[in-house]
């Protein structure tokens, strides 16, 4: 059988979390009862329901929810719209969740899901509706203390408010603030926490800000660009530009833009923000072809969009001596062994961007104890949390001698396995 450009892409995002978890599965020698939990995925849910278009149409949509383990606390993770999204991109980006929250020592598990839509092509009464009715599909398949979404890739506080407000009112009256923290990522003023939406991009810039600190460097006039201008895109711009890095080129899904004097980002994202997020046509740089994007000349490269980005086809050109991976599976294995192989550091997705599910327990702890947090609290508390960890990565690399992905993913796994371990499952 034929199988599509896409299709591919799609087959080797799960392909790729499988190989690195495999890796460090064998490399650390994991029980191999617990590797055989591990390498599947809990529960996957489908649902297809109805919703009624602004013509008066109905059409179905296909929803997903992938929950791949519990073994340390409820499960965690966003919900992406977006065409690519399937079960085989849902449990890949669950499993990286289960790895990602257990290497920040947070009290949860690993789960991911979304709609296989382009919410271009709908109307905000029609994404406030197609919402609405994936949560009463999804019905007790989340909840605040079983599986916890979040923001992801064209998902917001709006989309969270809309989750938390149709599951609540599915709810008895008495019970329904009780359940407020059924998502993360809400807008503050309806339960969401002062600095989540900045904390994903804030850790990617904190994570780089580490690692050159460890090299005795600062950020002053480092160049970087960045693939992908949504959230964590923006953010983490904003946090490496205010610190002195000069941002040199900015990848959208429309278009690539480049100056060599660097890009305003108050300015980009002025331009961007009433076109549906979209960078083409900014007048502070010029249109440049998409394929000369990851050849760039810059010290710092940042993928912040999709999966898949750094393969075999395009590391060798790569001109940056840092790939901080703001987005999930942004580089498969055989992109990861070019980048290694010419000595560029590559910090790894689920310690890169994991401020923004460390802010999400912040929300989440803050909505189950009826607190309100301010700012300058959160953003204190995400950068010890996040140094923290980062030290603990910094610490396996320089133990074991290896990437830092691989030394991720041996505290990662070895955290799971020790919880396993210590209930007696498997003696
Ligand atoms: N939002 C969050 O808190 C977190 C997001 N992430 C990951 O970060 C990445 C980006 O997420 P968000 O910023 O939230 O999404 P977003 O929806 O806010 O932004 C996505 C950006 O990627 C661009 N993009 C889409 N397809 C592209 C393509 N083919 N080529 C180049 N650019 C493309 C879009 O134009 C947009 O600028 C995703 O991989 C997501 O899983 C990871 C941790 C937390
Ligand atoms: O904030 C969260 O719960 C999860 C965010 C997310 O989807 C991710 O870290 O990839």
């Amino acid at each position: 059988m034929m199988i599509t450009k896409l299709e591919e892409k799609k087959q080797s995002m799960y392909d790729t979390v499988l190989n690195q978890f495999e890796k460090t599965a064998d490399l650390i020698g994991l029980n191999p009862n617990i590797k055989k939990i591990l390498s599947l995925t809990n529960n996957e849910i489908i649902v297809h329901f109805p919703v009624k278009m602004d013509n008066g149409k109905v059409e179905i949509f296909t929803g997903y929810r992938v929950q791949h383990n519990n073994a340390l606390g409820p499960y965690k993770g966003g919900l992406r719209y977006h065409p690519t999204v399937d079960v085989d991109a849902a449990k890949a980006l669950a499993m990286w969740m289960t790895w990602k929250t257990s290497l920040a020592g947070l009290p949860y598990g690993g789960a991911k899901g979304g709609i296989q839509i382009d919410p271009r092509n709908y109307s905000l009464g029609e994404l406030e509706r197609i919402t609405r009715r994936f949560t009463y599909a999804l019905g007790e398949n989340i909840g605040p203390e079983h599986d916890i979404p979040a923001p992801d890739v064209n998902t917001n506080a709006q989309t969270m408010a809309w989750i938390a407000d149709t599951y609540m009112s599915t709810k008895s009256p008495s019970e329904r603030s009780q359940n407020q923290h059924v998502v993360t990522g809400k807008p503050v003023g309806s339960g969401g926490l002062e600095g989540r939406d900045r904390a994903t991009g804030f850790g990617v810039y904190h994570t780089i800000k580490l690692l050159h600190r460890s090299r005795g460097e600062t950020l002053e006039g480092k160049t970087f660009i960045v693939q992908g201008f949504g959230n964590v895109g923006y953010w983490a711009s904003k946090f490496l530009v205010e610190d002195g890095a000069i941002l040199l080129a900015v990848q959208d899904a429309h278009a690539t833009l480049y100056n060599a004097e660097g890009i305003s980002v108050p300015h980009l994202l002025e331009h961007s923000s009433p076109r549906k997020g979209s960078i083409k046509g900014f007048e502070g740089a010029k249109e440049i072809d998409p394929d000369e994007f990851f050849g760039l000349e810059c010290d710092i490269l940042i993928p912040a969009a999709l999966g898949n980005q750094i393969t075999e086809e395009n590391a060798f050109k790569i001109k940056a001596t840092v790939v901080a991976e703001g987005a999930n599976g942004p580089t498969n294995p055989e992109g990861e062994e070019v980048l290694l192989s010419r000595g560029i550091t590559v910090i790894p997705d689920i310690l890169c961007n994991s401020g923004g599910v460390i802010g999400s327990y912040f929300e989440w702890l803050q909505n189950r104890n009826g607190e309100l947090w301010q700012m300058d609290e959160v953003l204190e508390k995400l950068e010890k949390k996040l140094t923290q960890v980062f030290k603990n990565v910094e610490g396996a690399v320089k133990e074991k001698n290896t990437d830092w992905r691989t030394a991720a993913y041996i505290i990662a796994i070895s955290r799971i396995e020790l919880a396993y371990n210590q209930r007696g499952i498997f003696p």
